[in-house]
């Protein structure tokens, strides 16, 4: 992420850096220890007890860490979790995995070709990071402890509440961050829930959790009586009426597996069902599903009644290909909406939104004047379309793929402006900054674990979108870019998404309602964070030709110079001066290290004289910080310009010939402001 968000507001000493990996690392180093070894059955009292008194125990998200501290001095709470070593999720069907027994399983193993049918006999202890829960197998009447780790919920509703009955693939057994033997979760598809629509979750509040008889029979599903079709709309209705869209979209599911199969009453009631789900899968973001489901809803009848149901469909169609960007395709949809309903002003509207996105893909030109008004009303995420037609992506040399300019460009003109895939703000519920401990190479670092469950939570709802995100750059490549689908979805592979947001995702800074150059934001727990998908491409250089701003979540990156046709354009992922600080974080955030013009020269000066420019620049800094240009002294003003003199005695002028002098800056800046007031 962006130096702004990464460094700036967190601040570990050596030594608390050191205790957090120490015990963090712990849990790694215990687990190779134990690798392999037959698992030890826990009493089943003890593990329900566990989560009686779960609420008491400290989570070590909930309670003010005393590790950390936020800029100001105050101690934040913050989640730290260790990412572990990256392993792919299970790709093979339910019906090939060879079933196995909780007595089967091996510590820190991951039990490949394997499935594990168990049933959850507690509540669920909710924390931060991670959910987990008590489980039991019924043949032996064992238990075992359950967790899911940060992807833990589907739109807003805790995974493992949403039934009883699970299928773990491929279990993982591993010990947890506070070393307890665990079946772990890292990839939302390795955990099926078999009973959604008839486990009751709520029944557990309502027992003793202690009393595994007591707990175990909460659990038993209600016979499931054989619903019909439109029974299963009728209550998929009620759920919508409720807000519980997805029960609503699992009655929608199953009526529509039963007309399917059932073709004499197909007709009506499938439409009735598939504009249904259509709508509740708009109101959930699944936008691919809503749009085939819209389409599949198309009656093409003549009369008043169903020329309004259509309508009604091509709206929703309209809608899920404008929010996927798809704008020409949104404008056919628009047209056959207005076409059914001729006098429907909105139709209208809409279509007139979607030519203005068509324009700006294709010119570049926007009206930036109505996208400030529209974050002035507190819209945060603008209705804009990319311009990406000044760029290609090619290859650069070694530095993997980059971005090239596809025509020559002025100084200050628009490069690209793009709309993210996904943007988390610091100021919304989602938003959320970890800790992690990454075990391959041992560090911990600041990360935007918000950001990374949306976006996760986004492809798993929007399978055309996988191919084009998990292509991003990434040290681990996991299951690879082409897509996997199962019955309930897309596979995804949540490591390759860490590893993708961790060296792609860029920081836009609080929103507000002007232009923003991604600057901080305020507290730990929550800083902004987004991925930009072309811009991703973008490589860094400390003497750069483009510079990105934010209009709310528009990215708009213009020239800083004048660019050729077939030249790269590179940004600076960190602008810090100080050679030894940027090269530091480029290697610990980007993980490469810089080998531009600048860099070679201000490495060759050598750490002496590296280190005395930096000391003149930190005298020069805290004078620009002191006194104000604008009422500066005499006495300041010399001061400052024997300041300029001496840092720029650093620098040989054969070297640095046409090479930016970083340590200036400021420095001179302030001299041109005081100077000429
Ligand atoms: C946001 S991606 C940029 C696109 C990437 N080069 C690709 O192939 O997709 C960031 C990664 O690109 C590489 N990179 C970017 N700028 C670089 C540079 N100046 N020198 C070497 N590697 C660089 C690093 O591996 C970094 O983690």
């Amino acid at each position: 992420m962006s130096s702004a968000n990464q460094h700036n507001t967190i601040f570990l000493t050596p030594e608390e850096d050191e205790r957090m990996r120490k015990t963090l690392k712990g849990r790694l180093q215990k687990c190779q220890v134990l690798a392999g070894q037959p698992r030890v059955p826990g009493d089943p009292n003890s593990r329900l007890n566990q989560v009686a008194t779960a609420s008491l125990l400290s989570d070590i998200a909930a309670a003010p860490d005393p590790w950390l501290k936020a800029q100001n001095g105050q101690p934040d709470a913050i989640v730290a979790f260790v990412v572990g070593y990256p392993y792919p999720p299970c790709t093979v069907l339910l019906q090939d995995l060879q079933p196995m027994d909780l007595s089967d399983l091996r510590m820190d193993t991951h039990h490949r070709g394997r499935v594990l049918t168990v049933r959850r006999v507690t509540p669920v202890v909710k924390l931060v990071a991670f959910s987990w829960t008590v489980v039991q197998e019924e043949s032996s009447g064992e238990m075992e402890r359950l967790e899911v780790l940060l992807h833990k919920s589907k739109h807003g509703e805790d995974i493992l509440e949403t039934g009883s009955i699970f299928v773990v693939k491929e279990p993982y057994f591993t010990l947890n961050d506070q070393g307890e033997p665990t079946l772990r979760i890292d990839h939302p598809s390795d955990l099926v829930c078999t009973d959604f629509l008839r486990a009751d979750s709520s029944d557990f509040s309502t027992k003793e959790v202690g009393d595994s008889q007591s707990a175990f029979s909460a659990t038993t599903p209600t016979a499931l009586t054989a619903k019909t079709a439109r029974e299963y709309k009728e209550d998929g209705n009620a759920a919508l009426k409720q807000q519980a869209l997805l029960l609503a979209h699992a009655n929608y599911t199953q009526g529509l597996q039963l007309v399917t199969k059932d073709s004499a009453v197909k007709e009506e009631l499938a439409c009735d069902l598939f504009r249904n789900r259509a709508h509740i899968n708009l109101v959930l973001n699944r936008l691919d599903e809503a749009k085939a489901d819209a389409l599949a809803s198309l009656t093409g009848l003549e009369d008043q009644k169903h020329k309004e149901l259509d309508s009604k469909a091509y709206f929703r169609a309209g809608c899920a290909a404008h929010n996927l960007g798809d704008f020409q395709e949104a404008k056919r949809f628009f047209e056959e909406h207005q076409k059914l309903t001729p006098g429907d002003k909105h139709a209208a509207a809409l279509l007139r939104k979607t030519e203005s996105r068509l324009k700006e893909q294709a010119s570049g030109m926007y009206d930036f004047k109505k996208i400030k008004v529209s974050l002035a009303m507190g819209r945060p995420r603008v209705d804009a379309a990319s311009f990406t037609l000044n760029t290609k992506v090619g290859e650069s040399p070694g530095h993997g793929r980059g971005l090239f300019a596809t025509r020559d460009m002025a100084f200050g003109e628009i490069i690209l402006c793009e709309k993210p895939f996904c943007v988390i703000w610091g100021s919304e519920d989602e938003a959320l900054t970890a800790m992690t401990y990454d075990g391959r190479d041992d560090k911990i670092r600041v990360f935007p674990a918000g950001l990374c469950k949306a976006v996760v939570q986004k492809l798993l709802d929007n399978p055309s979108q996988v191919e084009k995100v998990m292509d991003l750059y990434g040290d681990y490549s996991g299951i690879g870019k082409q897509i996997i689908m199962e019955d309930s979805g897309p596979v995804i592979d949540t490591f390759q998404v860490y590893d993708i947001v961790a060296r792609n995702a860029f920081g836009p800074g609080p929103v507000y309602t002007g232009r923003n150059d991604g600057g901080e934001d305020e507290g730990v727990r929550k800083a902004s964070a987004g991925l930009w998908i072309i811009a991703s491409y973008i490589n860094h250089s400390c003497i750069p030709n483009a510079k990105k701003e934010y209009m709310g979540d528009l990215m708009v990156l213009r020239a800083t110079r004048p660019i050729s046709a077939g030249e790269e354009i590179t940004h600076s992922y960190d602008k810090s001066s100080d050679y030894d600080a940027r090269n530091a974080a480029l290697m610990k955030t980007w993980g490469f290290t810089c080998t531009c013009a600048l860099c070679i020269a201000e490495k060759a000066d050598g750490p002496a004289l590296r280190k005395k420019r930096y000391e003149l620049e930190s005298e020069a800094n805290a004078l620009v910080e002191r006194d104000e240009a604008a009422r500066a002294k005499r006495l300041s003003i010399l001061k400052a310009r024997r300041l300029d003199q001496s840092i720029n005695s650093t620098y040989d002028d054969k070297i640095y010939n046409g090479l930016p002098r970083m340590a200036l800056l400021k420095i001179q800046k302030w001299l041109a402001e005081a100077t000429t007031r």
